[in-house]
């Protein structure tokens, strides 16, 4: 069977719904693809999940960091709770709410794996091996997220290793769990095992969170440290074995070993495009799909403007919000280029994701949470900006104060200091999560920072944090 719509979208993850949401809107047909679960791995087996492990513990220790509230708690985490809750914000592994969601909207689900069969062509085989094949009038989209990534380390593979998967819906935490990694997943999976009493041991071959501020890593190891995690830097396992008893041994690379009754890879993601036929469009299978400012893939075959990627699998920003922004400029640009109507791609424009480049907010859900957007100082600096730095300790709002005693933590400010605008802002400390769109906004909108005296944050809140960050650059000068 074959038929003719307007666009197909191959995967149903946070990105593919948004792009086909934007699509429809803009007055289009839409068949969504998806062979797994509508919704993809944030809403089942990454954000979702991970930070529903997390948020109990840490809302138990900032009562523990409340005096007053510190006594009324007088028992330990409930980690079967914990679970169960787990289990309510994924549904139990159901997309029933998430498809509803698809049909309500008027986009065409279509259960299956999708593939290209040249240009416009989409194959979709469902679970019964019945095939349907689509073929797009305006645009494909491929947003099929990414992989776990494997490293080639001896025995690893056949040591049955936890993925992110296996970690966010475990059923019962194991009594000693390793993790190989220092990036997001190894941190905010150490946390919330650690936090469930499982005796964690993080190997990082180099530092932890490395591509933030250098003050990140050290606050974050000191965390999980106090946590009763080890985290050892500058470790490779070079061997990995699951002996007799089902322990897994792992041999480092200074001749120590480490055992644990599980161990999870958390060492980065590989593009999941190895079985989308990109070969029949003169692509590489298995490669991460490089996109124009519009999510317009280059290098495909056929006519016209009809192939996109967006979200993990073009690797600009392996986030959910960020794919998702991308989406709505993809969608958006899907259906202006199939009126016929104007398209904005001048940066910032409305068809474009220039927030990739120079605005990508992240979040560490760790204990402290560490949160940054924009260029770090040594990033600003290698691009060969000239920058203005302000650094102050959380503390020094007194809002901090009172949210937890002996509430420690750190901001800094990363000024382009010819432009006189924010380019860069990280924080770490309990609650900072939500701190962080202010300086998305600083970046993006960028404000100078002369005006951004005017913005007042109120007393007692964390936000005055900000003020102490402009009296660190200075108050301005005014020329004679
Ligand atoms: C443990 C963990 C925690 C994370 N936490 C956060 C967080 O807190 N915040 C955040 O912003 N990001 C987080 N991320 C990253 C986030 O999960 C990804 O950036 C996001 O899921 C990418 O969305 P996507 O739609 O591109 O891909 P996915 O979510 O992977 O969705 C892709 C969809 O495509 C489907 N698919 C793939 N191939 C085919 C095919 N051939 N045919 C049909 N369907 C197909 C898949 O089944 C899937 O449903 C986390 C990642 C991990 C691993
Ligand atoms: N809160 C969030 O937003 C959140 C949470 C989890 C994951 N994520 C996203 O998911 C993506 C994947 O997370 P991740 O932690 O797997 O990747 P990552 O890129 O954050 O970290 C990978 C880590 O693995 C290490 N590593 C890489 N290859 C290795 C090897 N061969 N041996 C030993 N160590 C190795 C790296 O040095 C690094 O410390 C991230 O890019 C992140 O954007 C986001």
């Amino acid at each position: 069977m074959e038929r003719e719509v307007d666009v197909v979208v191959i995967g149903a993850g946070p990105v593919g719904e948004n792009v086909a949401d934007r699509a429809k809107a803009g007055g289009l047909d839409v068949v969504l693809v998806e062979h797994e679960l509508v919704g993809g791995e944030c809403s089942f087996w990454a954000c979702i999940p991970s930070k529903t492990l997390l948020r109990s513990a840490a809302a138990l220790r900032a009562a523990r960091r409340v005096g007053g509230a510190a006594q009324a708690v007088t028992r330990e985490l409930d980690v079967a709770a914990v679970l169960k809750r787990r289990d309510y914000w994924v549904s139990d592994w159901d997309d029933a709410g998430a498809a509803k969601w698809v049909a309500s909207v008027g986009i065409e689900l279509a259960r299956g794996h999708g593939r290209l069969d040249g240009p416009r062509r989409v194959v979709v085989t469902g679970a019964d091996g019945a095939e349907t094949a689509f073929v797009a009038r305006h645009a494909v989209v491929v947003a099929t997220g990414s992989d776990p990534a494997i490293p080639p380390i001896v025995g690893l593979a056949e040591a049955s290793p936890w993925t992110s998967r296996d970690a966010t819906s475990v059923k019962a935490p194991p009594e000693r769990l390793a993790i190989i990694g220092g990036g997001f997943v190894a941190v905010e999976m150490a946390t919330a095992f650690a936090g469930f009493g499982t005796e964690v041991t993080v190997l990082a071959r180099h530092d932890v969170l490395g591509d933030m501020e250098d003050f990140v890593g050290d606050a974050v190891v000191a965390g999980l440290r106090e946590l009763g995690a080890t985290v050892r830097l500058g470790v490779e396992p070079t061997q990995v074995e699951r002996n007799g008893s089902g322990e897994v041994v792992l041999t480092l690379d200074d001749d120590s070993t480490v055992t644990a009754d599980e161990v999870l890879v958390a060492t980065g993601r590989v593009p999941r495009s190895r079985s989308v036929g990109l070969e029949t469009v003169g692509l590489e299978p298995g490669s991460w799909l490089d996109v124009d400012e519009t999510m317009l893939v280059r290098g495909a075959d056929g006519d016209g403007d009809w192939l996109y990627a967006v979200g993990d699998v073009n690797h600009r920003a392996l986030l959910t919000h960020q794919g998702k922004y991308q989406g709505r400029a993809a969608g958006d640009v899907i259906a202006a280029r199939a009126a016929g109507r104007p398209v904005d791609t001048a940066p910032w424009g409305v068809h474009v994701a220039t927030s990739d480049h120079a605005a990508v907010p992240g979040v560490v859900f760790g204990e402290p949470e560490a949160v940054s957007v924009g260029l770090t100082e040594a990033a600003a600096r290698r691009a060969g900006r000239e920058v203005r730095i302000a650094d102050v300790p959380m503390q020094s709002a007194s809002g901090a104060g009172i949210l937890a005693d002996g509430y420690e933590g750190r901001a800094r400010l990363v000024v382009d200091a010819e432009r006189d605008v924010v380019i860069g802002a990280t924080f770490v400390g309990q609650d900072v999560a939500e701190l962080l769109h202010s300086a998305t906004i600083a970046v993006v909108g960028e404000v100078p920072v002369t005006r951004l005296w005017h913005a007042v944050p109120a007393f007692p809140t964390m936000s005055e944090v900000w003020l102490r960050l402009l009296e660190d650059l200075g108050r301005p000068e005014v020329e004679a």
